[in-house]
């Protein structure tokens, strides 16, 4: 997509959801799409399924122009929305598939080896005669993926595919996404919870007031929140004044402490490329730590820097 805006207008108001974005997907990649709520992400991913005209911009899917081949577009996306809804809940799963291998304009002749196909990728097969209604939560996330899948598309759009399921649950939708790319769609992933972006993406893109506010890999997305390397300490305790000793140390960006069973853990968050642990390791000698270990940000660290480096620069 290129320079794509979205506005509403609200209480007399104009609100740009979406404002002047470029971004792109390479073929079978999986792009996660991070924001805090109300950033933009469901509208944009709303116009790329064709389901909400930008207000400006250019959207293309497999080379396409969502504009002028609205049909033909809608056949190239999986739309994963989840959630309860969607489905005919008396019905069973083959019939719900069925059902919507039509409206996908699946050729009734093509039909039964597509629906079985799609209930095999996402492992339902055993389930296809049950009522959806019997379905866990879980489970039905995996039908509203099979329900993605059955035009083949290349792009998969999947909004927020695991949240509300349990750990079990959500690890093996997890699996089934990385079975997905491995078999060659690309993914945009709109989710919550960072470790499964780190875990899926080969790429993030965070999204701030409908702006794109950094695109890369995990140390990208730390470099621009203003951190590289963490270091964790571990301590039987904290005195007072150790916090802000290695605050002072040159290079240190934040110093965070926590209580872990009977043990301080002290993270302290270097700037790119200006880690220097042999300095901490002479400010902690004197406090016997059971561990010092320096490790690149996590994508939770380097999210978490971006989003309060962005709100002190507006606020
Ligand atoms: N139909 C609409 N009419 C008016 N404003 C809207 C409409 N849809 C979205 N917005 C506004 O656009 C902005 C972006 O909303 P959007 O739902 O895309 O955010 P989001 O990043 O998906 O949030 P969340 O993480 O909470 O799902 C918000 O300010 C929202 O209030």
């Amino acid at each position: 997509m290129t320079n794509v805006t979205r506005t509403f207008v609200r209480g007399g108001k104009l609100n740009r959801a979406v404002d002047d974005v470029s971004l792109e997907i390479g073929a079978g990649k999986t792009l996660a799409l991070l924001g805090p709520n109300g950033a933009g992400k469901t509208t944009l991913i709303k116009m790329i399924a064709t389901l909400l005209e930008p207000s400006s911009g250019r959207i293309v899917v497999a080379g396409l122009d969502i504009k002028s081949n609205e049909r033909q577009v809608r056949s190239n996306i999986g739309l994963v929305l989840g959630g309860d809804r969607g489905f005919y809940l008396r019905a069973s799963v083959q019939e719900n598939l069925n059902y919507f291998a039509s409206l996908a304009r699946v050729s009734r002749r093509r039909r039964p080896a597509v629906v079985a196909a799609v209930l095999d990728a996402v492992n339902l097969a055993d389930r296809k005669r049950d009522a959806v209604e019997t379905l866990s939560r879980g489970l039905r996330q995996r039908l509203h993926i099979a329900r993605g899948l059955l035009s083949n598309p290349p792009l998969l759009l999947l909004d927020e595919p695991t949240i509300g399921l349990d750990p079990e649950a959500a690890l093996a939708l997890r699996d089934l996404v990385r079975s997905l790319k491995s078999g060659g769609h690309s993914i945009l992933l709109t989710t919550h919870y960072l470790y499964e972006a780190e875990a899926l993406a080969d790429d993030v893109a965070v999204i701030i007031d409908g702006r794109i506010i950094a695109r890369g890999a995990v140390t990208d997305i730390a470099n621009a929140g203003g951190i590289g390397n963490v270091t964790v300490a571990t301590l039987t305790h904290l005195p007072d004044t150790l916090g802000n000793s290695i605050s002072q140390l040159a290079g240190v960006r934040n110093v965070n402490s926590e209580q872990v069973g009977g043990q301080r853990l002290v993270t302290v968050s270097w700037e790119p490329n200006r880690d220097n642990e042999p300095q901490l390791r002479e400010v902690l000698a004197t406090h016997a730590p059971l561990s010092v270990v320096t490790r690149p940000a996590t994508l939770e660290e380097g999210y978490l820097a971006l989003v309060a480096r962005r709100r002190m620069t507006i606020g």
